[in-house]
């Protein structure tokens, strides 16, 4: 066994801990983790492997294992168990007995010998008897909150939005690991140039058939690529670069994107622009701005101008009616990433999806100001919830008379999905394995 393998469980252990504790992004506090025990190669994908299996499966693990926990243990010992019984049940490469002696040596050095003899019952216990069936569940959506780890508030919610059965395979995609796709940055090279470069670095790739500008990475990490570090391609979802096509972009427009960082859509607007024109990026956080600046550069891109301000207030920084586009991809709850963040179906409520609805009117309202006559307003988020999407436009629309829905201009690949004049889009994940997305276009009257 690797002699690194023991410190995997614990960095994994300690994750989960931070993640309950800080509730901070799951993505973000292990970048931190694999950074501080310098954790490298294979073990760095089998830490991802056992940080993201366990939250993604977190409900599935509790009820297995609540047959078999007398007490209800220390949240650490909880967690410990979660990620062992994660690999017992889903992992095939790691066996039973590896799994029992990494749990022992943590309970000890963690706890004492009597949280070591504890786990070690349970997981031998589990082992003997087998897992719980979830055949005793009647409820359909109880079962399928439990056999998916969806909690069952948002499972109600969207089998009354969409139904059961695209509930049912929303949630069978949330579990799986999204594949990676980046945009070409058509200023410096075409897609079939880019495929060549990223090959010729050892990567598996293939054209999308979604999106003419991004490519599928079917192995390998693109973001360690020196096509990557030249500025050749960013990381980016094909959803979220759907959004950029739908603003229309022509040569000299001025655009704002009132919602940027880290930059993803900052980046493909001012590439749709062709280098003229400018993109005004604003995000509320002045730290995340030398994120879009960061990204920027990377790309060679000069007709960016990002600065931190609450666009809630961007008619005090910028003239009425004076943008051709201007794109609010709005802060939202995130239920259309949940492959990538699986701990905000744990954290997010009904009472936060209000409030975003709110920051998202405001930001939508105010920004609309700024939308020259005939221009273009376009409205998205990560999200699935109908509330924060078709809620959202139809209030904003409501509230301004000034605005028209306007045909969604949007990418071939993505006919099937919308209807045809439709101003609105919704995206699952489960369409062609993008991230949850919402899409919408709003036109500002000629008079
Ligand atoms: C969905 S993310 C944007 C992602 C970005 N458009 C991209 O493609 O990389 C939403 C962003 O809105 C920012 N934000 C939240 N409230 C804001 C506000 N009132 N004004 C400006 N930005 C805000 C957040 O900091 C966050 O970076």
């Amino acid at each position: 066994m690797n002699k690194n393998t023991k410190n995997v469980r614990e960095a994994a252990l300690d994750v989960l801990e931070a993640i309950d504790k800080h509730q901070s992004y799951s993505n973000l506090l292990l970048n931190q983790v694999i950074k501080k025990h310098k954790i490298t190669g294979p073990d760095t994908g089998l830490l991802t492997e056992i940080v993201y299996g366990t939250i993604q499966r977190k409900l599935a693990l509790d009820y297995y294992l609540r047959p078999f926990i007398k007490k209800q243990p220390d949240n650490w010992v909880l967690n410990l168990l979660r990620l062992s019984l994660y690999q017992m049940v889903y992992l095939d490469r790691v066996p039973d007995r590896a799994v029992f002696y990494e749990a022992v040596e943590i309970g000890k050095k963690r706890g004492h010998k009597g949280i070591a003899s504890l786990v070690n019952g349970v997981l031998r216990s589990i082992q003997r008897q087998g897992i719980p069936s979830l055949d005793d569940i009647d409820s359909p959506l109880e079962r399928l909150s439990i056999e998916t780890s969806h909690p069952l508030w948002l499972i109600q919610k969207w089998e009354a939005q969409y139904g059961l059965e695209t509930t049912r395979a929303m949630c069978e995609e949330n579990l799986l690991a999204p594949v990676q796709t980046v945009r070409i940055n058509k200023m410096k090279a075409t897609r079939e140039e880019v495929l060549q470069m990223l090959e010729a670095e050892g990567f598996a790739v293939q054209p999308s058939p979604i999106i003419p500008v991004a490519i599928r990475i079917l192995k390998g990490n693109a973001v360690h690529s020196d096509t990557y570090r030249n500025g050749y391609i960013s990381i980016q979802d094909e959803s979220s670069m759907a959004v950029a096509f739908a603003l229309d972009i022509s040569e000299n427009m001025k655009v704002l994107d009132a919602c940027a960082a880290p930059g993803g859509k900052t980046g493909h607007i001012a590439e749709l622009l062709g280098g003229t024109g400018l993109v005004n990026a604003l995000d509320l956080h002045p730290h995340k701005i030398k994120l879009i600046k960061e990204n920027a550069d990377r790309l060679g891109l000069n007709n960016i101008e990002a600065e931190a301000l609450d666009s809630r207030d961007a008619s005090d920084a910028f003239s009425l009616e004076s943008f051709d586009r201007v794109l609010v991809d709005a802060p939202c709850s995130g239920l259309g990433v949940l492959r990538r963040k699986p701990d905000i179906k744990y954290s997010k409520s009904q009472n936060d999806i209000e409030a975003l609805q709110n920051i998202q009117i405001k930001i939508l309202s105010e920004t609309a100001g700024l939308v020259k006559k005939g221009g273009l307003l376009v409205y998205s988020t990560c999200t699935v919830d109908r509330e924060e999407n078709d809620g959202t436009v139809n209030q904003f629309l409501e509230q301004h008379p000034d605005f028209e829905p306007h045909p969604l201009n949007l990418p071939l690949g993505l006919s099937e999905l919308v209807e045809s004049g439709s101003h609105t889009l919704q995206i699952f994940p489960q369409d062609f394995g993008g991230d949850g997305f919402f899409i919408s276009s709003f036109k500002k009257k000629e008079s």
